[in-house]
């Protein structure tokens, strides 16, 4: 079976900084899979190499998502709208239309399969919104459907976001620091979500984590990146502060939280859910 995600040695540069250093991995379908790593150590370009948002140095191979072609050898394939229907993003600053309500925001993951007409005046029938309506109720925000997204707490603005990918239909979600902005409570919330999500709709997961203690409680795989290279990928049982301390010297630090990977894991997680909203 095709990889959910499949990167093949590339590699991102901007002047003579190498931002990605020939990464290669694969997420199989479905799988849950943490990527962690200090500031600047290239998630968030690796993120955005692996959904066709950044061209990654003509030098490199190439990204496939499902089997289709996102990008190879620094240009983007002829098929990345087909590969882009099946991922869906959640960034760090929320990225929704904050003037638009939460429907509508939710609404928009619909567009990719509507056709010209129908979305460009945003048209959308009674079937999409009793979608959209079910995967809002699905993260638990139902009730807020028809406020402006930008009255919304920023925990809630983010599960719009994971209720968007579920509208769309994705089947590989990935979340660029999607916790970063949030209060503890909220982060958990979120964290709960988007693993239900995953586990509910068999859908692939990569989120990118600060926090190592959310890393370790919510997923078995992690990746960690340090200088543009993935420099560990096993299970997450390997990630002791001792482990952490070997790979990145003393810019752990910034991964390792007081707490001490505390996070209470899988028992709090949301109710889960059998009705598959897309
Ligand atoms: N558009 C850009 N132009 C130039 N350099 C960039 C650009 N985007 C990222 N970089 C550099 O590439 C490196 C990796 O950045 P990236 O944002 O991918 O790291 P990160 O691990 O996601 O960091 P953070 O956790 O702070 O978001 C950094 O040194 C950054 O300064």
């Amino acid at each position: 079976m095709a990889a959910a995600l499949e990167i093949d040695r590339v590699s991102k540069t901007w002047g003579s900084m190498r931002a990605v250093d020939n990464v290669s991995l694969r997420i199989e379908p479905g799988e849950r899979v943490a990527l962690i790593g200090a500031s600047g150590s290239g998630k968030s370009t690796l993120i955005r190499i692996a959904s066709g948002l950044a061209l990654a140095d003509a030098a490199s191979g190439g990204v496939r998502s499902f089997g289709v072609g996102v990008q190879d050898k620094g240009r983007l394939s002829s098929e990345v709208r087909r590969a882009r229907r099946q991922i869906g993003l959640v960034f760090q600053q929320f990225a929704l239309v904050g003037r638009l309500s939460v429907m509508t925001n939710v609404l928009v993951g619909a567009l990719g399969r509507m056709g010209r007409l129908r979305g460009t005046f945003g048209l959308f029938n009674d079937d999409e919104k009793r979608t959209a309506l079910a995967a809002l109720a699905e993260v638990g925000i139902a009730q807020h459907a028809a406020k402006k997204a930008r009255e919304l707490s920023g925990g809630q603005q983010q599960r719009v976001a994971i209720a968007r990918a579920l509208v769309q239909g994705a089947r590989l979600v990935l979340a660029d620091e999607p916790i970063a902005s949030l209060d503890p409570k909220s982060a958990k919330r979120v964290m709960d979500t988007l693993v239900t999500m995953s586990r509910d709709h068999g859908i692939a997961l990569v989120v990118s984590l600060h926090q190592v203690d959310y890393a370790t409680a919510y997923f078995d795989r992690v990746i960690a990146m340090n200088a543009g290279r993935v420099v560990f990928d096993g299970p997450s049982s390997r990630i002791t502060a001792a482990f952490l301390t070997e790979l990145y010297g003393a810019s752990a630090e910034e991964l390792i939280l007081p707490s001490q990977f505390a996070v209470p894991a899988a028992e709090t997680l949301a109710p889960t859910s059998s009705e598959p909203v897309s």
